[in-house]
């Protein structure tokens, strides 16, 4: 909401805001004189009050929420606003050397075309400025991005102050500009943009900003000036070892010069005046020329002794612009000179994750060949919380990508594949061209080697993650290594590598075909065989029975439920390893992971399950034909293709397996728990279903007689259809009728009970509506009637 008012009036009256010139006399930048415009500055600087004559603003709701949370903030670290201001005018930097690649102009000349940070302080008036010469904002550029447009960002970080509350993490939502409030009460930003006049916004996080265009402070030329009025308790960061201290700790790895106005105390001769000669003895702070002199000096003539005493040393203080950092890029460095250490705040710096953690990998190489390319790659610590929300829709790189050291987007989705965007790191080439647009840079050939480059190396790290972790493996060779504190910082990488990214590894297999076995490779999940720990492929592999051809999996919600699946009787039985998938994605992953390492995967609650031949098979398909053949019959309305003799049976009756191709009974509950599924489609990949029958169980055995005496018996029928709706559930199906199923149960239990079939449920008495309403009131008074006795027994 946009007002124009007179701020110190407070009214809300909508006038012509007076004209600064107006007010403050009317002298254009170019005629003011220096004394005139520090007059202005300092004026400007000294009032707490925002201009009168300014257009003021109002914050948008969340931005004022947020900055209210800021300034009330106990936070103890506030030093991170420095780090956020360095950090937005190192962007405004990086976006004015881009546009100047194609447009020489655009950096003008002199100053202008310094591409550097600037950290000024006056002590006095505790006024820290921050300048940057990057591409500056234009009126309606401040009007925006500070104070009146919410990024999605903005109540998220909101939210998230309400519970876990820690302020470090504000860059990463992309609001890291209102941290300045945490140790101002007062900002001014001096802003000019190529596009537009110098303009100043202003605001004491009270709701409101005000914008006035700037005639009273020195231009900018181009770029933006942050001046902080600080708060009387932030006093620390009016000192430049304070500052000095943070941007080595912060801003390291800044790819621009970060200077601070700094003071210096320097000896500096003076002429020494007669009367200073003459007490120069008792101030032995300042340094005559004469007592430094050699004692040989002595000889020298007279004349030249008279000449020295004339001139005596002084301490002086000046000030010059110190540079904090070094610039050059890490990535730019051979690999064996940089430490762990460093590359770890580098991560931080990139990640804008100031957190404790370490980032869980990183990869540091240079790509040589027809495409040339630095990069550096991490895996981060922890996933965001959003990772996979709209996973297909965002449009999310982590990565930067620059241009012989000339940073150009951040937003390149073409550098890595989706199952990859939670990677954080950059690439710098020297293959790509420079003096072109972003659209045009995109569909470079280049970028196709680039990727595939960065696929690989990426992947190789994530196996490193595992290699290196003691934890993951079975080898008793390797457990018997000593353990030593490296090996003790990596154990149990993997697993919490796994537990963060997992979901992106079987992403990866379902979209990247050319990567699958990699892929597979690092993929981890539990199995029967695992004792509560995640396992590979491969070491799966290495446990298999001699002859065994399969590799064996189940899915299911959770690995408890699938421990007891009748699926996995035999195979249990017969040691054989099964492994547990419980992840919704698995069931799509199993449909791309078709084999591994020559062996193909078998869904054990599905049709094609081998586990060598039963001596007695064809003799108990002979002898059970009977009550296949009959079953099949009754259960012909039920979409039930076939009834078998099973092969994975040991103490259950009978099971409900799916064909090969269809859906399991898992992906079938999947389906069915998406709102927007198709219903037609779901009749139509249900799986076809077959009923497999344990020959060895009494009911089995019984059901055969019993088919064989009589196949009308309409009991036997009905325990029949009893049974195939018992394995339904039981293999993980969700009923279509669950009355039809509880109406046989009741049935049994009359039976079990020895109650007729038709024994009915006796009626309930009707008794007239107005009847019971006059027996509710009655009842009601007497409650109350007994409350009160009660009120007057406590008072008693
Ligand atoms: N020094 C600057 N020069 C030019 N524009 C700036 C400068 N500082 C801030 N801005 C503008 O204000 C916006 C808001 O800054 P803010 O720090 O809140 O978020 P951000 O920079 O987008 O994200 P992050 O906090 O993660 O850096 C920026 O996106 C940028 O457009």
């Amino acid at each position: 909401r946009k007002l124009n008012v007179n701020a110190e009036a407070e009214s809300e009256e909508l006038v012509d805001p007076p004209k600064i010139e107006d007010k403050l006399g009317a002298v254009p930048h170019g005629l003011s004189t220096d004394s005139d415009v520090a007059k202005r500055e300092s004026e400007s600087m000294s009032r707490k009050n925002l201009r009168s004559n300014a257009q003021k603003f109002e914050f948008q709701a969340e931005v004022s929420r947020l900055m209210d949370i800021l300034i009330n903030s106990l936070y103890s670290n506030k030093d991170i606003f420095l780090r956020e201001l360095i950090s937005n005018a190192s962007d405004a930097l990086d976006k004015i050397r881009f546009l100047s690649l194609t447009d020489k102009e655009i950096l003008g000349e002199g100053d202008d075309a310094t591409l550097e940070i600037q950290i000024k302080l006056d002590k006095e008036k505790k006024i820290l400025s921050i300048r940057d010469r990057g591409i500056g904002m234009t009126k309606e550029d401040l009007i925006k991005n500070l104070g009146t447009i919410a990024k999605s960002g903005t109540s998220a970080f909101v939210e998230k102050m309400q519970t876990s509350g820690d302020l470090n993490l504000i860059g990463q939502f992309g609001v890291g500009f209102y941290s300045v409030y945490l140790v101002a009460d007062y900002v001014e930003v001096i802003s000019k943009h190529n596009d537009d006049k110098q303009h100043v916004w202003e605001s004491k996080a009270d709701g409101a900003f005000a914008i006035s265009e700037d005639t009273w402070n020195e231009p900018l030329g181009r770029g933006t000036e942050i001046r902080l009025h600080l708060r009387d308790e932030a006093g620390e960061y009016a000192e430049e070892s304070k500052l000095k201290e943070l941007v080595k700790k912060y801003s390291e790895f800044i790819n621009f010069p970060i200077r601070l106005w700094a003071s210096k105390e320097v000896d500096v001769e003076v002429p020494a005046d007669e009367d200073d000669s003459s007490d120069e003895e008792e101030k032995p702070e300042e340094t005559s020329t004469e007592e430094e002199g050699d004692d040989d000096d002595s000889e020298k003539g007279e004349d030249e002794d008279e000449k020295k005493s004339k001139t005596k040393t002084v301490k002086e203080t000046t000030y010059e612009w110190e540079l904090l950092n070094d610039v050059k890029a890490i990535w730019l460095r051979s690999p064996k000179e940089v430490t762990d250490e460093e590359y770890a705040k580098f991560y931080k710096s990139l990640a804008k994750d100031f957190s404790d953690e370490k980032p869980l990998a990183w990869s540091h190489f240079n790509a040589e060949g027809d495409v040339e390319f630095k990069s550096v790659l991490f895996v981060p610590p922890k996933a965001p919380q959003d990772l996979y929300e709209s996973y297909y829709n965002a449009n999310k790189s982590n990565l930067k990508l620059y241009v012989r050291r000339v940073f150009i987007s951040d937003e390149f989705d073409e550098l890595l594949p989706k199952y990859l965007s939670f990677l954080m790191g950059l690439v710098d080439s020297d293959t790509l061209p420079l003096n072109v647009s972003r659209e045009m840079l995109q569909q470079h050939s280049s970028l196709k080697t680039i990727k595939k480059k960065l696929i690989r190396k990426a992947l190789d790290m994530i196996r490193k993650i595992a290699d290196e972790d003691p934890d993951e493996s079975n080898d008793t060779e390797k457990k018997d290594i000593e353990e030593s504190d490296d090996n003790n910082e990596k154990k149990g990488q993997y697993t919490k590598f796994w537990n963060e990214f997992g979901k992106s590894i079987k992403l990866g297999i379902i979209e990247d075909a050319a990567n699958r076995n990699r892929l597979a490779k690092l993929l981890r999940f539990e199995s029967t065989k695992s004792e509560g720990k995640l396992t590979s492929l491969d070491q799966y592999i290495k446990r298999m029975k001699p002859g065994q051809k399969d590799i064996f999996y189940i899915t299911g919600t959770s690995k408890e439920q699938l421990e007891k699946s009748p699926f996995l009787e035999r195979l249990i039985k017969k040691n054989y390893e099964v492994i547990f998938f419980t992840d919704p994605v698995d069931e799509y992953l199993m449909q791309y992971l078709m084999d591994y390492e020559d062996k193909k995967f078998q869904n054990v609650s599905k049709e094609g399950l081998k586990l060598g031949k039963d001596s007695k098979g064809k003799e108990l398909k002979e002898s059970f034909k009977d009550l296949t053949k009959w079953w099949k019959g009754i259960l012909a309305s039920e979409n039930v293709d076939d009834v078998k003799i099973s092969n994975r049976l040991s103490d259950s009756p009978c099971v409900v397996v799916t064909s090969k191709y269809g859906w399991s009974s898992n992906m079938e509950r999947i389906m069915q728990s998406q709102t927007l599924s198709d219903a037609s489609k779901q009749a139509y990949m249900r799986g076809k279903r077959v009923l497999e029958i344990n020959p060895r169980h009494p009911i089995i055995k019984e059901l055969q007689e019993r088919v064989v005496k009589d196949p009308e018996d309409a009991n036997v029928k009905q325990t029949a259809e009893l049974m195939y709706q018992t394995a339904l559930m039981e293999s993980g199906f969700v009923l279509s009728d669950p009355k039809d199923f509880a109406s046989r149960i009741y049935g049994q239990v009359k039976n079990s009970l020895n109650i007729s079939p038709d024994a009915a449920t006796e009626e309930e008495e009707d008794v007239e509506v107005e009847a019971e309403a006059e027996a509710e009131s009655k009842t009601s008074e007497a409650d109350s009637s007994k409350e009160e006795d009660l009120d007057v027994k406590d008072e008693l």
